[in-house]
């Protein structure tokens, strides 16, 4: 029995008593291969009594979208990611992100950012393709911007469609010059339907220019507290709501065109706007900076790998079409994640920091889907 640690809860007012909702369900118990309890979480607190919720397995869904080791296969096949961020004062957060990206089984995993950080983030890890080429402000005189710009979009265009996901915002910073030339990324990415997952502060970028991501289903945005508060203050124009954290958060992904969001906190909720999930297992209570980036790089190769699996299983694509990767893949990261903090603690208790997580997420993940 695969059931152990992990709930994922299942709700949509809106659509509780549809065929497409009952639908969602058996697609999501059948590629779990889990089984399955219905409850009514917390006695029904902070949801509408006509919420059911599902517990479900997130360890099925991992074995399901992880792919084999299969000697067939050549570099680049189990994922190709990058991530766009890196500046001055953050190198750790890109770098987390990246080498995440590795440690679970992307075969290549890249990093653009500027030209200060790169020095650093190379130094950090050889295994990391490092490209210096965002600019700030402070580098580029205003009769250059136009040009610089360009320069930079030509630079990522040359390598936007061998990426199976790319992650946007890791200690990218805030300076208004580059977050300008990102945004051109992020277009650029979706044109070429490339799964971008925003995080930090292409977080920051996207609430103040919600047309980037609208209407992208391909996209992720993983919200920490504070993000979430600025997303929800902009999109929704209310305060957060905790005691209708579901409906809100499912509201929320509506209004930017069903895009998939990762609501992180004490618990981690995902929504696309039609199911809310729930990830339960349990973490660490440590809270030192960069967990954050561990998850959006996983979140990135689960994505990937969950849009792959579904892709190729086509005797069963009238089904499958109907599972949303992005969401399948955001499950996964936030379960790997939790996991590997958990080990984590167990072994460094207070001194617990991320790059011990990242250390753990090789053996988190081989005790879920052996290598061999
Ligand atoms: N080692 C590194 O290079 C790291 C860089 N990071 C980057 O730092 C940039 C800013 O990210 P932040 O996460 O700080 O941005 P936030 O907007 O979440 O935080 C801004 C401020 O709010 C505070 N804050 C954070 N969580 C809070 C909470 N639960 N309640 C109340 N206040 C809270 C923070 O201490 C910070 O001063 C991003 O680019 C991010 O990627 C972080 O990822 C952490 C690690
Ligand atoms: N109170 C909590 N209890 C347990 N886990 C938590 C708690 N808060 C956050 N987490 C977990 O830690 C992970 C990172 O979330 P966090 O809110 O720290 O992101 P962040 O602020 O963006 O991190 P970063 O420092 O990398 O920017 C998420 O998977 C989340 O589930
Ligand atoms: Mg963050």
């Amino acid at each position: 029995m695969n059931f152990i640690d992990s709930s994922i809860c299942l709700e949509n007012c809106m659509l509780a008593s549809s065929s497409v909702y009952r639908r969602q369900l058996f697609l999501i118990r059948s590629l779990g291969g889990y089984c399955c309890r219905v409850h009514m979480e917390g006695g029904g607190r902070a949801m509408s009594s006509s919420l059911s919720t599902l517990g479900a397995d997130a360890e099925g869904v991992m074995q399901k979208i992880t792919p084999k080791l299969d000697p067939s296969l050549y570099k680049g096949q189990a994922g190709k990611v990058a991530v766009i961020g890196g500046c001055r004062e953050y190198t750790g957060a890109p770098y987390f992100a990246a080498i995440s990206a590795l440690k679970i089984g992307a075969d290549l995993s890249h990093v653009f950012c500027t030209k200060d950080a790169a020095a650093v983030i190379k130094c950090y890890s050889p295994e990391l393709i490092v490209h210096p080429i965002l600019e700030e402000s402070y580098s580029v005189r205003d009769d250059e911007k136009a040009t610089v710009s360009a320069k930079v979009l030509g630079e990522v265009k040359k390598w936007m469609e061998r990426f199976d996901c790319i992650v946007v915002g890791p200690g990218l910073g805030r300076d208004p010059f580059l977050l300008n030339c990102v945004g051109d990324i992020i277009r650029q990415a979706r044109d070429a339907k490339i799964p971008t997952v925003i995080d930090g502060d292409g977080l920051f970028l996207v609430t103040n220019n919600l047309d980037l991501v609208k209407g992208n289903s391909l996209a992720i945005l993983t919200p920490n507290v504070n993000e979430y508060k600025r997303l929800v203050e902009k999109v929704l124009q209310c305060q957060v709501n905790d005691e209708d954290a579901y409906e809100q958060l499912s509201s929320l992904a509506r209004s930017i065109g069903g895009v998939t969001i990762l609501r992180k906190g004490k618990t981690d909720l995902i929504s696309d706007g039609f199911t809310v999930n729930e990830v339960s297992i349990f973490g660490s209570p440590r809270r030192c900076g960069g967990q954050g980036d561990i998850l959006s790089g996983s979140v990135a190769v689960f994505s990937s790998w969950a849009r792959h699996h579904l892709s190729t299983k086509t005797n069963e694509s009238s089904m499958q079409s109907s599972l949303n990767p992005m969401v399948l893949g955001s499950i996964a990261g936030s379960a790997l994640l939790r996991k590997a903090a958990s080990l984590a603690f167990e072994n460094k208790k207070r001194s617990t920091l991320t790059t011990d997580i990242i250390e753990c997420l090789g053996k988190s993940l081989e005790d879920i889907c052996p290598a061999f």
